[in-house]
């Protein structure tokens, strides 16, 4: 569906007339007949196929956080709008998904319902013919035992790589003498079937900031695959990537052993600068070709071009940052005519915040739609 650019939608009118269980009409039913109660039965099914076990490189680019729908009235998960949005953003031209990152409200979700978000995706991708494209999944947890649970659960929905954030409720007991965080990351990385992405995000853990010294150490580990710095420290970032690339003989910028990417869109052509592979960014679920296209222009060497499309990311990413999950489907409903409400205690947005978020993304998206 074409974005309503010239004209948006009234304020506060976006919770109506919002698809919830049917398929929309240019994506297939890729979701015919999974359900909670036989998830199950189609992990199985899913794991017999030979494309699940395929392997897939996390290579350079721009990876979507995507968002998570839910019924508006019941907030059980629309598994319909959760395919096509993962259908949506595959043919734009993205490099891969992560499903339950902070934009996918994995902190709502139970174990099984984040399963079957990802086999939701994994199967709708696979069937619009995007089987080599990795799914990354949020795995973070408070303890070793269920966040290695998590990366378990994960690689039987079809996921891929499991994002991991530092565990936060008693990280006061951490100290660096410990070694904790090191620890806990190793542990987790020792046990995982899919290798870990860490998430540094202070925000989401209580302050808790990863270093560059910790990262580069645990990007030593065979199972570590990469890092999403949304602390947006891109002398950290640097520094990572230095590391990163001295640990390699013969460093393919191509096929980095250590991805590491920019945590946010609005630091997106910086982190390229400062040696990163790309981004894990949740403005991208609105406007994906612009977050692609400032990767394309950096890499053809058009810098004035790379820069003046940055500039506009970074105003639609303020927006985004402000509005967090609430205004990111705010926006995506306003432009897309689909996305709905984060489940509560979430707030639903006021008419105030839905303009806020309208007005912040239009220029971006005028952008977008002409790409
Ligand atoms: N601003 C971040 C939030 C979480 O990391 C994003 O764009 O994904």
């Amino acid at each position: 569906m074409a974005p309503h650019l010239d004209s948006p939608p009234p304020v506060g009118s976006f919770s109506n007339g919002v698809q919830r269980t049917s398929s929309r009409p240019d994506t297939p039913d890729f979701t015919q007949g999974v359900s909670l109660p036989s998830l199950s039965q189609s992990l199985e099914t899913l794991s017999m196929k030979d494309d699940f076990h395929l392997k897939r490189p996390l290579v350079p680019g721009v990876y979507v956080p995507t968002l998570v729908f839910f019924d508006e009235e019941t907030e059980d998960l629309d598994t319909s709008a959760i395919a096509h949005h993962a259908v949506q953003l595959a043919r734009a031209g993205v490099t891969g998904l992560a499903t339950q990152g902070s934009n996918g409200e994995a902190v709502h979700l139970t174990h099984v319902e984040r399963q079957l978000v990802t086999f939701t995706t994994r199967k709708a991708l696979n069937e619009a013919g995007f089987s080599h494209m990795p799914i990354i999944v949020g795995c973070g947890s408070q303890s070793t035992r269920e966040t290695i649970e998590y990366c378990r659960e994960a690689r039987k929905a079809g996921g891929d790589y499991a994002l991991v954030l530092p565990p936060s409720y008693y990280a006061g007991m951490f100290t660096p003498a410990s070694g904790t965080i090191i620890d806990y990351f190793t542990e987790v990385a020792d046990a995982s079937p899919i290798p870990l992405i860490i998430y540094n995000y202070p925000a989401a853990v209580n302050g808790g900031d990863l270093s560059s010294t910790v990262v580069s150490k645990l990007a030593q580990h065979a199972n570590i695959a990469g890092v999403k710095l949304t602390c947006g420290n891109t002398g950290k970032l640097n520094r990572v990537a230095t590391a990163a690339r001295k640990m390699t003989k013969n460093y393919d910028h191509d096929k980095p052993k250590f991805l590491v990417l920019a945590g946010s869109a609005d630091f997106a052509m910086q982190s390229l600068v400062a040696g990163g592979h790309g981004m894990i960014a949740g403005l991208a679920n609105v406007v994906p070709k612009a977050c692609v296209k400032i990767i394309e222009l950096y890499r053809a060497g058009r810098l004035d071009e790379a820069m003046k499309l940055q500039d506009l990311v970074s105003l639609g990413d303020w927006a985004a940052i402000q509005g967090g999950v609430v205004g990111v489907k705010a926006g995506l409903q306003a432009f897309k005519g689909y996305g709905g409400y984060a489940r509560r205690p979430l707030p639903r947005p006021t008419p105030e915040q839905t303009k806020q978020m309208v007005d912040g993304f239009k220029d971006l998206l005028i952008v977008e739609q002409r790409l």
